[in-house]
């Protein structure tokens, strides 16, 4: 009789964006944790995941770190943060961040999005010297793209919700040219939560073409999408967050 625990722990638990937010919300409506705490745990178990699958890009890669408007983006920024505190190189593109980062360096902080989680993360990031380059600065010649690159999709999670192909054209454009470079650049892909492009409930994808990850790490338990991306050959880990089951 197969032992029922290794049947259990070879079940995946798998749960919908809705139930996501709603453990999320009863965990900070307890009081047992905070958002900001999640975030930061969030971003650590990405940056786990990418050094236990690829730890010989541990201070030999750059990282670029694409962030969306929302908490996807500030798991990015987390993430960025992270990776340069272990010495890496890291450049941050991101969308919906303008106002922290404005291209004149005066930052303005509009009452909009201020006070999120998110906005906290990209305000350490700035603090500490980071700088945020629009989405259209990737390097887009294969030359510039380091030996060893690291792409951090932080552009969409679970709050996903239309066509991602505008957030993602700048991307794809340039991955279309550094694919000409010289043998020998290793770039590898990780995907925060869920690949930017897919429905995390259906696992369709949203738009023309979503985010192409070779690992892709989510929190807690698994989205519907995880299982069809395992079944495609993507890596999925879960990092626990300390979220109650
Ligand atoms: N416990 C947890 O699950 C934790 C999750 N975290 C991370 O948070 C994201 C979910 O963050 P959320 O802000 O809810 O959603 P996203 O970041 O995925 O999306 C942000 C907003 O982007 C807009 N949106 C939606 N689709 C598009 C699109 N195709 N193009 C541009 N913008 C889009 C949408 O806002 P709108 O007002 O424009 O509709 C989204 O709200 C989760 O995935 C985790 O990474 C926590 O950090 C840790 C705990
Ligand atoms: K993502």
């Amino acid at each position: 009789m197969q032992d029922k625990n290794a049947a259990e722990r070879k079940t995946v638990q798998t749960v919908t964006s809705a139930q996501m937010r709603a453990i999320e919300a009863a965990a900070m409506e307890a009081g047992t944790v905070t958002g900001l705490q999640l975030m930061e745990r969030a971003g650590e178990g990405v940056v786990q995941a990418v050094l236990a699958q690829w730890p010989h890009l541990d201070h030999a890669a750059e990282a670029l770190v694409l962030c969306g408007p929302g908490n996807n983006g500030g798991d990015g920024f987390v993430v960025a943060r992270l990776l340069r505190a272990r010495g890496w190189k890291v450049t941050v593109c991101a969308k919906g961040w303008e106002a922290l980062f404005p291209p004149d360096d005066v930052a303005r902080e509009p009452a909009a999005r201020s006070g999120g989680d998110a906005w906290t993360n990209a305000r350490r990031w700035r603090d500490l010297g980071g700088r945020c380059l629009p989405l259209e600065s990737l390097p887009d010649r294969a030359r510039d793209v380091p030996e060893r690159l690291l792409v951090v999709d932080a552009l969409l999670g679970i709050g996903q919700t239309r066509p991602a192909d505008d957030l993602l054209r700048p991307f794809w454009t340039a991955w279309g040219r550094w694919s000409e470079s010289e043998s020998g650049t290793e770039i590898r892909r990780v995907s925060v939560d869920v690949p930017t492009g897919c429905d995390c409930d259906t696992g369709e994808p949203l738009g023309q073409r979503p985010f192409e990850p070779d690992l892709v790490v989510t929190f807690h338990a698994e989205k519907p999408v995880h299982a069809r991306l395992r079944a495609g050959g993507v890596r999925i880990v879960v990092a626990d967050i300390g979220l109650p089951a």
